[in-house]
């Protein structure tokens, strides 16, 4: 449908031929309702009382922000209404089991990129949507492909709230005043080919080869492989950066490195990144561990880590080429390869 039309319309005219559409359309309006309270208190800032400080730690070993855990209570006080069978949250060690005959079950990090908080950056919220099985425990048991509905909010200049439900990726804003979110971006298409990359370069020493390698062929601009000149971004916030190649495109990576605990990079499958891989692909663009496809993979635990590679499809695709190809080394040396086409190898 056009823009302008709510989420709520949206939600509405989903297609209800299947029993778990009416659960789906109940989670996500509830992640509305949750995005609208937690997007006034990040607004507010510490006129909110919030202060950004922790005392707590995660399962993961995160330390656990005033917003973390706020923005936590706020989806559960949302859920509460909602008839979800388990639910599996960053700030929770365990998955918990809420109504057993529900027929979805929900994963979400309440704020993704919460090292921003006191910063004024943006931060946001992830969800995933899964069919319960015969057994609401083996809700995360499933690989990515089987959710049926992911999503992410992006609390910026802009409230922000990206949706698939499976067929296609659409964007809707916020409306401060009438608490409304309004659709601005229909069937969102990642450009195939964008000349820019995000990565923690800090690590760099830590890196796999062929992620130095990758990198340096970025680097190398019109002069290397690549044949274009590449800009760069980090903004430390998942939610933020998968908004932007939405927008633009580019290639976002957290792989995997060999600082302690870092071995399969530092998102969370279930809900990092199986969600923003979900809409990634449903946007045209992909997301690997450089191996294997995300959607293609099942979590053992609730907090697994895994490499995480996403964005435009032709860079996508390159990287996953690298790591079919362990003499790729020898063969990016120009100039045998000067005349391959941009992200070819
Ligand atoms: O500080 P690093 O290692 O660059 O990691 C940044 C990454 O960690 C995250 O903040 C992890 O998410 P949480 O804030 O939910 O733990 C991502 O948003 C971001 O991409
Ligand atoms: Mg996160
Ligand atoms: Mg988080």
């Amino acid at each position: 449908m056009a823009q302008g039309q709510t989420l709520h319309q949206h939600l509405t005219g989903f297609a209800a031929t299947d029993p778990a559409h009416g659960p789906v359309a109940d989670v996500v309006a509830a992640f509305a309702i949750a995005a609208t309270e937690i997007s006034e208190l990040i607004s507010g800032g510490l006129l909110s009382g919030i202060t950004g400080e922790g005392q707590t730690r995660n399962s993961d070993g995160d330390v656990q922000k005033d917003l973390d855990i706020k923005a936590d209570q706020i989806i559960r006080a949302a859920l509460a209404g909602t008839s979800v069978a388990a639910l599996a949250s960053e700030e929770a060690e365990e998955i918990e089991i809420c109504d057993p005959a529900g027929a979805v079950s929900v994963a979400f990090d309440p704020l993704d990129g919460s090292s921003n908080i006191n910063t004024n950056m943006s931060v946001g919220t992830i969800f995933s949507i899964v069919r319960t099985p015969s057994h609401a425990r083996a809700a995360f048991t499933q690989p990515g492909s089987a959710q049926l509905a992911a999503g992410f909010v992006v609390y910026g200049p802009q409230t922000s709230l990206v949706l698939t439900l499976g067929d296609g990726v659409d964007v809707f804003t916020l409306d401060r005043k009438a608490k409304v979110f309004q659709k601005v971006r229909s069937r969102v298409q990642i450009p195939a080919q964008t000349p820019e990359y995000a990565i923690n370069a800090s690590n760099r020493r830590f890196w796999d080869p062929l992620i130095v390698a990758f990198i340096e062929d970025c680097l190398a601009g019109k002069d290397g492989v690549m044949q274009a000149d590449f800009n760069m971004r980090w903004i430390g916030s998942m939610v933020a950066e998968a908004y932007r190649i939405l927008v633009r495109g580019g290639i976002f990576l957290y792989p995997g490195d060999t600082r302690e605990g870092y071995g399969e990079g530092r998102l969370r499958l279930l809900y990092e990144a199986h969600p923003i891989a979900f809409i990634m692909e449903q946007a045209g663009g992909g997301a690997t561990t450089g191996r294997q496809r995300i959607l293609d993979i099942t979590a053992n635990t609730p907090h697994q880590r895994v490499p995480l590679i996403m964005g435009s499809i032709d860079s996508v695709r390159r990287i996953e080429r690298m790591h079919g190809s362990p003499d790729i080394k020898f063969e990016r040396n120009p100039p045998l390869f000067a005349t391959r086409g941009l992200f070819r190898i």
